[in-house]
């Protein structure tokens, strides 16, 4: 089950990014049940990497799955509001490095590709995530 967490503010302005203005992409996406294969895909790729899985040891991954389910319909115009901390809140101390951040985006291209996201709707997700690289990875 999942674990409680030390309070702060809930904002859909945690998820880092501004949604798409309409559903198009949610649809590309394949609505709720895509969205959440590829979050249940992803995270299972993530903590099957070698490349990143330590840092996925012990941490919260019935929250993850959540609060990621709602990032990202929040950002792909599903409708949904986002309950999660700041990306910056989020990933502090783990010392997330460049290339951790890069294995993730890898993982996250396989997702999608199984689920049959058309390309062109994967890389307008990537384009919103890729910034977020400021507040996850640790200089
Ligand atoms: C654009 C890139 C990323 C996004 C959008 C993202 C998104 C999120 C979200 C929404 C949460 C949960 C926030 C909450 O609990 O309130 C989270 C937590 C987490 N993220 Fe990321 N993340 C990104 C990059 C990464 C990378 C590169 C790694 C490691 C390789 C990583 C590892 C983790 C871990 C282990 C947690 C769980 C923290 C906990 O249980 O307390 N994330 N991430």
């Amino acid at each position: 089950a999942e674990q409680p967490v030390a309070p702060y503010t809930q904002s859909d302005a945690n998820a880092g990014a501004t949604p798409f203005t309409n559903d198009r992409l949610w649809r590309a996406f394949h609505g709720e049940a895509g969205v959440s294969r590829i979050v249940e895909d992803l995270v299972a790729r993530n903590q099957n990497d070698p490349r990143i899985s330590d840092i996925f040891k012990n941490q919260d991954l019935v929250r993850l799955r959540r609060v990621l389910k709602e990032q990202f319909c929040y950002i792909l115009g599903g409708g949904c509001s986002y309950t999660g901390r700041d990306m910056r809140a989020a990933h502090k101390d783990m010392g997330i490095q460049r290339a951790d951040m890069a294995a993730l985006v890898e993982n996250l291209q396989a997702a999608m590709r199984v689920e049959r996201v058309p390309f062109a709707a994967q890389n307008h997700l990537l384009a919103k995530l890729a910034p977020m690289h400021r507040e996850v990875v640790e200089r």
